[in-house]
């Protein structure tokens, strides 16, 4: 049995751990708020799970994460954006959240989850990497949400340098999903989050049942961790679950598909290491036709671990994990962060120059209001 530690930071990082617990609860959208004080998790590894956010009403908003494992970080409602201050936070508060990781035991594998772009959760991650790296020898793996790209320059520059810095931190592997890429999910915003949030949780927990069960043909802990180490340590993944019979070829495709994956990318060209895991009843599994599918990706890619579960009257599902030793699209999100950064510079120049709005309120320097 594995133990496995998924900490979500800052309110998308919250969030996707929210639907985490919810999806191993086996619960559906509609459950009623009360599922957490009575339901127990069925998670087959020990998993423990940890929100952190400085804004306590991002915390209280969730609803399957039990009361103990929402912490507050007190700084008054969120750091707005700005990541100084939101390191500064993480600094001054150290030692109580790293108190809240070792109560909690020791572990096999962790995950951070976080978007990119906003204040607390993209100036926290690194930091606490760092620190957990620096104190454990776990592997730590990232779940880093990239922004909507019209969400401003104050999220453009974040992300450049979040991404970054989380490359630093000694994390083992940094999963990529895109808001951009997501988007056409559909609806609302808030109904795009839920489909995306609920489309990271869908393939962690089917990851962490993978890494943990009873295989036919086998890929462990060791394999996802040669994996993530391969390309430039950004990865992604892709997943399929057929509602009917379909040849184990087309799902397998399928995973692999611009629609199952979390980021934009050609997996044939940009790929460097993949793992693929097959899960169904044996009727469904042809060997034959599952290596037959898998050598063309490593014809492409280079080295793919394969692992088949066998769950009897179940229709096929396939994960995917990639990463990958390009990245076009990251390539372009730098470019617009660039220019976000310079734009945010010229602003603050042209507020420090200052000088129309200083000269306007100097104006009157010297001078008492007559009545
Ligand atoms: N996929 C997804 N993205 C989200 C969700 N909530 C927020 N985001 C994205 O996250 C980014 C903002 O980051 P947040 O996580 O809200 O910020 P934070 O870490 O709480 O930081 P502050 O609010 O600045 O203290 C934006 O790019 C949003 O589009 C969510 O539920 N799902």
């Amino acid at each position: 049995m594995l133990n496995i530690l998924v900490i979500g930071n800052g309110q998308c990082g919250n969030r996707i751990l929210d639907s985490i617990n919810r999806h191993a609860l086996g619960r559906g959208k509609s459950c009623g708020k009360l599922a957490r004080f009575y339901s127990t998790q069925r998670f087959k590894s020990h998993v423990e799970t940890l929100a952190l956010n400085t804004a306590i009403n991002d915390l209280k908003e969730m609803k399957f994460t039990k009361a103990k494992d929402r912490i507050h970080i007190e700084h008054l409602h969120g750091v707005g954006a700005n990541r100084n201050i939101g390191k500064q936070v993480f600094e001054e508060k150290k030692e109580i959240i790293m108190r809240q990781i070792e109560e909690r035991g020791n572990f096999d594998m962790a995950f951070v989850l976080t978007s990119a772009s906003g204040g607390t959760g993209s100036s926290f991650t690194p930091l606490l990497v760092k620190e957990m790296k620096k104190r454990y020898n776990y592997p730590v793996y990232c779940l880093v949400v990239l922004p909507f790209r019209e969400e401003g320059t104050l999220y453009l520059q974040n992300t450049a340098f979040s991404i970054q810095e989380i490359r630093q931190s000694g994390a083992d592997g940094i999963i990529l999903a895109d808001n951009q890429y997501l988007k056409n999910i559909g609806g609302s915003i808030q109904e795009a989050y839920d489909g995306i949030n609920d489309m990271i949780a869908e393939r962690i927990l089917f990851l962490l049942d993978a890494l943990d069960s009873e295989m036919m043909m086998v890929t462990d802990l060791g394999d996802f961790q040669t994996v993530m180490s391969g390309g430039a340590g950004l990865a992604t993944m892709g997943f399929f679950r057929a509602d009917k019979e379909i040849p184990i070829k087309t799902a397998i495709q399928n995973s692999l598909s611009p629609s199952s994956l979390l980021f934009s990318t050609d997996v044939y060209e940009e790929a460097s290491r993949a793992m693929i895991v097959i899960k169904g009843d044996r009727k469904y599994l042809s060997i034959d036709d599952i290596s037959t599918e898998i050598e063309k990706l490593s014809g492409a890619v280079g080295h793919v671990f394969k692992g088949i579960i066998v769950r009897s009257s179940e229709y096929p599902q396939v994960l995917s994990v990639l990463t990958l030793e390009s990245a076009r699209e990251m390539e372009n999100l730098y470019s617009v962060a660039v220019q976000a950064i310079n734009q945010e510079k010229t602003k603050k120049q042209r507020v420090e120059e200052g000088s129309k709005m200083e000269k306007a309120f100097s104006k009157i320097e010297g001078m008492e209001p007559e009545y």
